[in-house]
């Protein structure tokens, strides 16, 4: 039965059809490794379902053979016997707990690790289509799938077949209130039912409200930082109640609604058992039943209603699951990028060729780039340049495999870029964006983390080689430093320091670095510029900057024009052009800059 009432999305098989993403399946599949756990959970709910009726059955006995024949060693023997029950009782009840945490944690652990596998595993496009709040809300909807699955629904459904056990004893103990127990059983059910619908029409309504009121709180607390420098708290404030209020209006309605049918449940059943007690009391004056059976039956009733109201209080969350479940069922389908292939090929030497790349944003939309030819390395210093929105970041982005052209290819030796899954590319061409995010913990372990395979001795080589090692040797803790989340207690330019030295540690053919000297002091661009000339000479290296001095030392410089063109030319015709000034001044010629050796560990 818990089959039929769960979101529909639980008990689907996998999709088959070629193309769908191979977590598109995930939730079922969750469900299919957690169902043997529930089904014995099911199955040992009937005996705790049997031993629910023995209170009701021993109130009966010591009304009708312990207390109206003296009867003390009955009395003895039935509590013996019922203690007895109750500690098999108390067994049995935990060990279905245990059997539905067990399969809370399969459905828990599948869909989470699905989930998040996914994400990661989609292209850069899909990810910058969704805010970080959304995914976020992604993770709190698998809980609440696991909740319905384990939680109070599936434990009220077990408890079902104690309503059937119950009426069949007070057919046998109270057979002249059966047919009221039976009328009120129709009732609460039916009601049940009708609730169900109510709160399921207007749940979607509350639900997608509350989410975006969390989507809201999630992105101040984000900009927490930028709302307290621009003391722009008012305005904020104001938008977030509004939104609240909105959220609120709603869910006070829809509670208010549940709240009138859980209070009706609970004056229903008293009427209900005032009328077994009437129907009862009657029945005993005829000698119909006995006074036991009359007691009895009263506690019996309520046992088979109980299974039934506990359903109609739980539509709440299995609305909410069932949206929750559609959510995560849609955005498991969506399309993830290509897995590695079982090809190991050698790694190519730092030739980027771009031939006829056309890229927009959507369909339909102005193109970043129109048939772009470039011809890049191998080796040199390959700097990008361009105004604000030109298109330059874009550019990087097609050269590693990020996005993909709308039309024309980008290789990397004599390989297309698109055929790789990007643990395949990003061993040969390593990308270093705008925004660094840096892990929180100790910095060692975040450095030997984002750098697998690689020695200490690399690791700091590659923090020397980043200008890293000075920073890192400064602070009390040196590299054992804990870490705030996000970076929390490094500055920006360190930031990027630790984020170069991770790209340094991949050796990759292409270097490829997005405005690196933006959060730098005068000295370290210097230092900067000085390790790059040196790396260029082993790798390709390809800097998108607005520095006149890099720029100046540049093999080659591109400049992204801002209407889909990309002209090339040497540092001496470009930066005059550029920049206004009379002629480059490459560091090389004459500059007190030390030339900085690349360790062969990691060159
Ligand atoms: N995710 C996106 N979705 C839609 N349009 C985008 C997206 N990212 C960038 N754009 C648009 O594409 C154009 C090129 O952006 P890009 O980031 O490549 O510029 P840029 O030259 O690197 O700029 P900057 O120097 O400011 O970093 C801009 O007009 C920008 O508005």
């Amino acid at each position: 039965m818990l089959k039929f009432l769960l979101p529909k999305q639980l008990v689907a098989q996998a999709p088959t059809e070629p193309g769908a993403s191979m977590y598109a399946g995930a939730l079922g599949e969750a469900f299919s490794a957690a169902y043997p756990l529930i089904r014995s959970a099911a199955w040992g709910s009937i005996p705790i379902s049997l031993f629910g009726l023995l209170p009701s059955i021993f109130l009966l006995q010591v009304y009708d053979r312990v207390i109206y024949r003296s009867g003390t060693s009955t009395l003895y023997v039935l509590v013996c016997g019922i203690l007895t029950f109750l500690v098999i009782e108390f067994w049995l009840r935990t060990r279905r707990s245990r059997l539905l945490r067990d399969a809370g944690a399969a459905i828990d652990h599948r869909v989470s690790g699905a989930l998040l596998e996914s994400m990661l595993h989609r292209p850069l496009r899909a990810l910058e289509a969704r805010p970080a709040s959304a995914w976020f809300l992604f993770f709190r909807d698998v809980g609440s799938v696991r909740g319905t699955v384990t939680g109070g629904l599936a434990t009220s459904i077990f408890d079902l077949p104690m309503a059937i056990f119950a009426l069949v004893v007070i057919g046998v103990v109270a057979l002249p209130v059966l047919p009221v127990v039976v009328a009120f059983l129709c009732i609460i059910s039916f009601l049940a039912w009708w609730w169900a619908d109510e709160v399921r029409a207007g749940r979607v309504e509350e639900i997608q409200r509350g989410r975006s009121l969390e989507r809201m709180t999630s992105e101040i607390c984000q900009a927490r930082e930028t709302l307290k420098t621009q003391a722009n708290d008012a305005p904020t404030i104001q938008m977030w109640r509004e939104t609240y209020n909105a959220w609120l209006a709603e869910s006070f309605r829809k509670n208010g609604e549940i709240e009138t049918a859980r209070d009706g449940t609970t004056v229903l059943l008293t009427i209900f058992s005032v009328l077994v007690i009437t129907v009862g009391a009657i029945a005993v004056m005829q000698q119909w039943m006995t006074v036991g059976g009359l007691v009895a039956s009263n506690m019996l009733a309520i046992k088979a209603l109980q299974p039934v109201a506990g359903l109609a209080s739980n539509w709440r969350a299995l609305a909410t699951a069932s949206e929750a479940a559609a959510r995560l069922e849609k955005v498991l389908s969506e399309p993830i990028e290509k897995s590695p292939g079982d090809v190991d090929l050698p790694q190519p030497q730092g030739r980027i060729q771009l031939r006829d790349v056309a890229f927009s944003f959507t369909e339909g939309a102005r193109p970043v780039m129109e048939k772009i030819n470039l011809d890049i390395g191998p080796g040199g210093l390959h700097v990008i340049v361009g105004r604000n929105g030109a298109g330059k970041s874009t550019l990087v982005k097609l050269i590693a495999g990020l996005y993909a052209p709308t039309r024309g290819t980008v290789s990397i030796g004599e390989y297309d870029v698109s055929q790789f899954s990007r643990e395949e590319l990003v061993r040969w061409i390593s990308y270093l964006s705008q925004e660094v995010y840096w892990f929180g913990g100790p910095l060692v372990e975040t450095l030997r983390r984002a750098a697998p395979g690689q020695t200490d001795d690399q690791i700091l080589a590659a923090c020397r080689l980043a200008g890293a090692h000075d920073f890192i040797s400064r602070m009390p803790n040196g590299y054992r430093t804990e870490i705030g989340e996000g970076g929390t207690g490094l500055s920006v330019g360190e930031r990027r320091k630790l984020a170069l030295a991770l790209s340094f540690l991949r050796k990759p053919s292409v270097l490829m670095l997005d405005e690196p000297s933006n959060d730098l002091d005068f000295q370290s661009e210097r230092t900067l510029l000085a390790t790059l000339i040196a790396v260029a000479r082993v790798r390709t290296v390809i800097v998108v900057t607005h520095s006149l001095r890099i720029v100046s030392s540049a093999t080659q410089v591109y400049h992204v024009t801002g209407d889909g063109d990309v002209l090339q030319g040497s540092a001496a015709d470009m930066v005059p052009r550029l920049f206004g000034v009379k002629k480059a001044v490459p560091v090389a010629a004459g500059d007190d800059m030390a030339a900085v050796p690349v360790p062969s560990s990691i060159a």
